[in-house]
């Protein structure tokens, strides 16, 4: 995951440059966006606009396509030997579609987890490449319906229907749900495509590994109801909503209001609030996905992992605030290690009056966390702390939500406190490995689908601080 460290003293005054720059913030800012709408102003002052620059032509003639063909088809297998060489010599279980086969990857070495990303990724350029151009678009855009069936087959349960060490019939299967019995059959038949359940037989239906986890974990099941249910209405009203709004910054003009009717009425953490079910899902969804690799709060705490260092606050004591902090596991984590930090953990009142009490078992950890009901949307109410920590926050703003946050911390900024940001951070297009580009590209549209929001490149935090005041110095960790 992506970490930004930022620090920042006390700013001089708020100055017209900065009010000039907040206004210019008033939208999206993609750098790339943002140097083609610069080029646009100089037009409209009557300088001439420097041209686009050249496109370097990155077709390759046909017989390089094929060998570029060959040469993904023998990546892939020397990355799959190498695979399979390990899972051998570690007596490892094989990737299988088979109802017994792990769920998950075990913790693979560094060179071994290398090959296993060049298979998914170069299967996934080669299958491209043997589709074709046309082909590729043409039924790409169908992969919508892959979700539509799987949300319906969550929806509805079936998973848990279906026997884990035996097989049952489709007509026996049906008598257990609401679903017609050619509803179901065909639901079904569409999720097989992806791995999804089988039918050994006509008619009979059993699990694989995949349709396994649907059954079993119920943290997928609402990863997949919020993903299906919420995110994908949000999604398919995304062009009617930019159509309405092109600023799209809005958290109340988002695809989601649009699929749910409530435009200019309220965001959507209101309309889960007002739904505790929904709300629920929405919370076991994140678990679902905050549970995945690379994304446990270790790799913020542990130094060894990359983490951040804060022996010299530990040493005199410091206060570290965790705005937006949830149930305050992230402080928990940093209050076992550093034995001297004091740290305050602010969220809506509702989060934290459901907060876990006492906050650890461990009272030395216990008195040193405060938990505070404080509105981010307000002046900061913890003066002089020595951190201000944004976990999972800034990405669910756009670009004005987001400078008021700043800027609402600004009236209690000591000269040497730290804002720091832990979330994702863009890379430019094409610097990331392609698994990480498409998990990152996607995550950025969810956020504009959901709450008109944007993940965020470096140049664009940067921007962010600059628009919110003169006095921020920012750092890169
Ligand atoms: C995406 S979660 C991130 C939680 C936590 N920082 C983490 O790393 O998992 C966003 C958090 O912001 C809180 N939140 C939303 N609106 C808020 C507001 N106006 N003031 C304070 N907290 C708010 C939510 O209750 C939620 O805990």
């Amino acid at each position: 995951m992506g970490k930004l460290r930022l620090s920042s003293f006390f700013p001089s005054s708020s100055s017209s440059s900065a009010d000039a720059e907040a206004k210019k913030q008033n939208r999206r800012s993609f750098s790339a966006l943002s140097s083609s709408l610069r080029n646009k102003d100089a037009g409209t002052n009557g300088a001439a606009a420097p041209p686009a620059p050249k496109v370097t032509k990155t077709e390759t003639a046909p017989e390089q396509s094929t060998s570029r063909m060959l040469a993904l088809a023998q990546k892939i297998t020397k990355a799959a030997e190498k695979l399979e060489a390990h899972m051998k010599a570690k007596n490892l279980p094989m990737p299988s579609f088979d109802v017994d086969a792990p769920a998950d990857f075990p913790s693979l070495p560094e060179d071994v987890q290398g090959s296993r990303q060049e298979i998914i990724h170069a299967t996934k350029e080669l299958a491209l490449l043997a589709h074709g151009p046309r082909e590729s678009i043409r039924w790409g855009v169908w992969e919508f319906l892959d979700v539509m069936a799987l949300a319906a087959i969550n929806h509805y349960g079936i998973a848990k229907l279906v026997p884990v060490d035996s097989t049952i019939t489709l007509a026996e299967l049906q008598a257990k749900t609401s679903l017609d019995a050619i509803n179901l059959a065909r639901l079904l038949r569409m999720v097989m495509t992806n791995g999804i359940f089988r039918e050994p037989s006509p008619g009979v239906i059993a699990h694989t590994a995949a349709s396994r986890v649907l059954a079993e974990d119920e943290d997928m099941q609402a990863w997949v109801g919020f993903n299906g249910e919420d995110i994908f209405p949000a999604a398919g009203h995304v062009l009617p909503a930019l159509k309405a709004h092109p600023e799209a910054t809005s958290l109340t003009r988002a695809g989601f209001q649009f699929a749910f009717d409530t435009v200019d009425k309220e965001p959507m953490f209101a309309t889960f609030g007002k739904d505790p079910v929904r709300a629920r899902r929405m919370g076991r969804a994140m678990a679902s996905l905050t549970g995945g690799e690379g994304y446990e709060p270790s790799y913020f705490v542990d130094v060894e992992k990359g983490g951040y260092d804060f022996s010299d606050l530990d040493a005199t004591g410091g206060t570290f605030v965790d705005i937006g902090g949830s149930h305050g596991f992230m402080c928990v984590d940093l209050a076992n290690k550093y034995k001297n930090m004091k740290f305050v953990v602010q969220d809506l009142q509702k989060t934290v009056d459901s907060a876990p009490k006492p906050i650890s078992a461990d009272s030395q950890v216990a008195e040193r966390i405060t938990l505070l009901a404080h509105d981010f949307f307000t002046e900061q109410v913890t003066k002089d702390a020595d951190v201000y920590f944004f976990r999972w926050i800034m990405h669910n703003y756009s670009t004005p939500y987001a400078i008021s946050l700043l800027k609402n911390l600004i009236p209690a900024l000591k000269p040497g406190a730290r804002i720091i940001i832990n979330d994702h951070c863009l890379l430019e297009a094409g610097q990331e490995n392609p698994w990480d580009e498409r998990v990152m590209r996607r995550m950025d549209v969810v956020m504009l689908a959901l709450l008109n929001a944007q993940e965020r490149s470096e140049a664009e935090f940067k921007e962010l601080f600059a628009a919110a005041g003169d006095g921020f110095v920012f750092k890169v960790s």
